[in-house]
């Protein structure tokens, strides 16, 4: 370290914010969630080439139209509903099952990645260990798009992918620019709705996004899993049900909507992203040689083993 970095004591400036700041840093790292270390990523591609919607070819952009245009309140109700319902039956197994179960599934909405889901798991957990994260949020990345098993559960009555996958935003509001592909939710109803037509709808400012309902689809199924079923922190939970939610997390869109909780919780989720998205560009990881390592780090945080999805 340079000389000029040794701090003095006590400090010549009394500045309380850059204390407050650097206490919090402090406790940062002694919880190893430093959030701001130079990520390192394999890549054969450069950052700005990811997410690029514009020029997605035409399966991402008929995705995307048909999901705005579908993505409503009344839908979303159903949904939940659906979810919710006492009676519907809960297919049971383990998270290593679901897992393998994802397999088949190739997402029509990521022009980013045609591999299948376990890769994509598999990589961004992988890149979150290699960056010494902690336990916690390595399994975080293991099973953050488990959500998208929905689709071979019939009792949830997903319509196809636009249910599922993709970008989240919130239904109830305008529908922010800052979405990707904006002008595709003409076709929605709810743009002529007189109340969710207007920038907060049915929302107050501040009402924070517990409170809000993002669009259906796997990042808030899976949230309501994890939660009642494994000992993962507040953060593990924020990264899991607002990763989609790219609008807000890297657009700046609806912060408005945020309460004092959520701003802790934006650090977790954008501290997540990159792992979620750069690692897309990662070497394919092998399956048989990573599930020991994963199965005890699966045992450490859900407890029951077999979960109720
Ligand atoms: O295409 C991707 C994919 O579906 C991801 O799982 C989701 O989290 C992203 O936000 C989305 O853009
Ligand atoms: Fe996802
Ligand atoms: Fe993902």
């Amino acid at each position: 370290m340079a000389p000029s970095a040794i701090v003095e004591y006590p400090p010549a400036a009394h500045d309380a914010g850059q204390v407050l700041e650097d206490l919090s840093d402090a406790i940062d790292d002694v919880n190893c969630i430093k959030y701001d270390s130079e990520t390192k990523f394999d890549t054969a591609k450069d950052k700005t080439q990811f997410r690029q919607y514009e020029e997605a070819c035409d399966r991402v952009k008929n995705f995307y139209k048909e999901q705005h245009e579908k993505q409503t309140v009344a839908y979303n109700l159903a949904a939940r509903n659906r979810f919710n319902s006492a009676s519907r039956p809960r297919p049971e197994m383990t998270v290593w099952q679901a897992i393998e179960k994802l397999n088949t599934l190739v997402d029509e909405s990521d022009p980013d990645t045609t591999l299948s889901q376990i890769e994509h798991l598999l990589q961004s957990a992988e890149a979150i260990r290699r960056d010494g994260k902690p336990r916690w949020m390595q399994l975080t990345g293991l099973i953050h798009d488990l959500g998208k098993l929905m689709l071979f559960f019939p009792e949830l009555e997903t319509q196809g992918q636009w249910d599922v996958v993709g970008d989240t935003f919130p239904v109830g509001c305008a529908f922010d620019k800052r979405i990707i592909l904006p002008d595709t939710f003409a076709a929605n109803p709810d743009t002529k709705d007189p109340v969710y037509s207007t920038k907060f709808g049915i929302y107050a400012p501040g009402c924070g996004l517990d409170n809000i309902m993002l669009s259906w689809g796997h990042d808030e199924y899976l949230y309501h899993v994890v939660k009642d079923q494994s000992t993962l922190p507040d953060e593990a939970l924020a990264m899991i049900r607002y990763h989609s939610f790219y609008p807000w997390h890297r657009e700046g869109a609806y912060r408005e909507l945020m309460c004092k909780k959520d701003h802790d919780m934006l650090k977790a989720v954008q501290a997540f992203n990159p792992y979620d998205l750069y690692s897309k560009s990662d070497d394919v990881p092998s399956v048989e040689v990573l599930k020991p390592y994963y199965l005890d780090l699966i045992d450490e945080f859900f407890p029951q083993k077999v979960i109720k999805w």
